[in-house]
């Protein structure tokens, strides 16, 4: 497989818990991967440690070919590794078309003139139009995020992490909170994305997964224990135990 993304015997261990467990896993361009698995089972460390928020105790992780081990968050975001920006990091104050238009000079390396009209700039406008207007966003681009839909803005999270122009893109429950006559929107929009664009998505809702990916990864205790079709995962007797695992887990604690 021509690999965009790769990790090879992944570790990170917090004190005696071990929550990253030799992961390896391989992403190509194009594919659409859920990364699902209970409570607890180290899908956002996981996340840390690709994107390079936390420092792995072993293992490699490759983006397009180069280790990117020795490099720092940042700097992934440059080789094409985007995380998507969590609502919880929108600047509230700020318009969906300044989000836009900040992620698209950081990428083209003109972050430094982030404080100038940066919208007057002709490239930069064109962008954000585009993407604000792909997304649905164009009516409320020069609105402040306070004043749009929660949906809204999960969806110009999306946005953000797209003017980076990420050949990997890893999603953190991208319709978690978003009422039901607004998912759909979320899910045309993950529907849309750039086909030759690899995503790996943590979920939890399995009717969006099951939409949505074409490969289903199960963490458990910080370990991959299922990493196949979504056809055979409801199947799989590992992974229907580390589930009612975690319910009866769950049910004792409560
Ligand atoms: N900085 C940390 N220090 C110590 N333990 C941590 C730290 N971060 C996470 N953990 C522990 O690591 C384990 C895995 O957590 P993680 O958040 O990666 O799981 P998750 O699969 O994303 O869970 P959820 O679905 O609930 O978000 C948990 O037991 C958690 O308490």
């Amino acid at each position: 497989m021509n690999a965009i993304f790769e990790v090879t015997n992944l570790r990170k261990a917090f004190g005696g818990l071990t929550v990253t467990n030799d992961v390896s896993l391989s992403m190509a361009p194009g594919d659409r991967v859920a990364l699902i698995g209970p409570n607890g089972a180290g899908k956002t460390s996981f996340v840390n440690l690709v994107t390079g928020n936390l420092r792995p105790d072993a293992g490699e992780i490759h983006i397009a070919g180069h280790n990117v081990n020795r490099i720092d968050a940042i700097g992934r975001v440059r080789r094409g590794l985007v995380r998507s920006f969590q609502v919880t990091r929108l600047f509230q104050d700020m318009t969906p078309a300044e989000h836009i238009g900040m992620a698209v000079l950081q990428r083209t390396g003109r972050s430094g003139r982030m404080f100038g009209n940066f919208l007057a700039m002709r490239d930069v406008m064109a962008e954000t139009e585009e993407l604000l207007g792909t997304l649905g966003l164009a009516g409320l681009a020069h609105r402040k995020v306070s004043e749009i839909a929660y949906g809204q803005q999960r969806l110009l999270e999306i946005a953000v992490a797209m003017a980076l122009k990420p050949k990997v893109l890893l999603l953190d429950e991208p319709a978690a909170g978003v009422p039901q006559s607004d998912t759909g929107r979320i899910e045309q929009a993950l529907a849309d994305l750039p086909p030759d664009l690899a995503v790996l998505m943590i979920e939890h809702d399995m009717d969006l997964v099951f939409r949505f990916a074409k490969r289903v990864v199960v963490l458990a205790a910080g370990t991959i224990i299922f990493d196949g079709s979504p056809k055979d995962v409801t199947q799989d007797a590992r992974v229907r135990e580390a589930y009612l695992g975690s319910y009866a887990h769950a049910r004792h604690a409560a």
